[in-house]
């Protein structure tokens, strides 16, 4: 793979977070055990609560029991934590809880390096940053709130999760999104680390970046077709300019 320097003439950067701002190992050794401890306490004593109980009716619907009790309810959500399935009820259930323990102060967010000096840059740019992850919005607005580097949301123009956009693998999300923002497909770049979600947004008329970090769960995977990058200080983004990606794919 050769020495890579990304250049492209966008009006926007849509990010992915896990694998891609941020570490995998954090969110499944840090998050998941956090919200998989308050599962059942949510389940039960604040069941009657509205985004509680739609997502514990999605919950039902999707594991195909209707008439799940709360303890059932619970195993589902823990198996589909166990294979890290980004099932919509589960990402609003641990959202809340993550949420509240951001707030808390119990939960302190996780960012490479490289992201956050980036993300400054593109901002100052004129670049508007936009997050699309499979985990929920109320998730998201927690995470960028509550940095290491302090409050980074007033760096965001906006979130997007698969309950506002859709699907992380389907075009129609990022044609969605792209109509959201008002920026049109060729003026946006997708980042992230999973190349289903790259080849979605590049159907949808965008430029997308594999990112590849050592040790990433996907950073093995080829990206057929991508441009790749193994950190944010490989790419140079601007809203004037030409794009130019030469020798940047594997
Ligand atoms: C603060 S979001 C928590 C991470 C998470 O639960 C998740 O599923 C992230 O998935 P992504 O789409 O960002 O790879
Ligand atoms: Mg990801």
């Amino acid at each position: 793979m050769s020495q890579r320097t990304l250049t492209f003439a966008v009006d926007a950067v849509v990010l992915d977070i896990e694998g891609t701002t941020s570490a995998t190992g954090f969110v499944v050794d840090v998050l998941y055990p956090y919200s998989r401890a308050r599962f059942a306490e949510l389940l039960t004593e604040r069941a009657a609560e509205p985004a509680v109980s739609r997502a514990i009716a999605q919950v039902r619907e999707l594991s195909g029991e209707p008439d799940a009790d709360a303890a059932a309810v619970e195993k589902t959500l823990n198996a589909w934590l166990d294979d890290d399935r980004k099932a919509t009820p589960l990402k609003t259930l641990q959202g809340i809880v993550w949420a509240e323990g951001f707030a808390r102060g119990d939960l302190v967010s996780h960012f490479y390096d490289d992201v956050v000096p980036a993300l400054r840059a593109w901002h100052a740019a004129g670049v508007r940053l936009y997050v699309y992850s499979s985990g929920s919005v109320a998730a998201q607005r927690a995470w960028f709130t509550s940095s290491p580097q302090g409050d980074l949301t007033p760096l965001v123009s906006g979130l997007y999760d698969t309950e506002n956009a859709g699907p992380k693998q389907e075009p129609a999300s990022y044609r969605r999104i792209a109509e959201s923002t008002g920026v049109e497909g060729g003026r946006l770049l997708f980042l992230s680390d999973r190349p289903g979600e790259l080849d979605a947004a590049r159907e949808a008329g965008w430029h997308a970046v594999g990112i590849r970090r050592p040790g990433e769960p996907y950073s093995a995977q080829a990206v057929e077709g991508h441009p790749q990058a193994a950190t944010f200080d490989e790419i140079t983004l601007s809203t004037t300019g030409t794009t130019s990606t030469t020798g940047s794919t594997a």
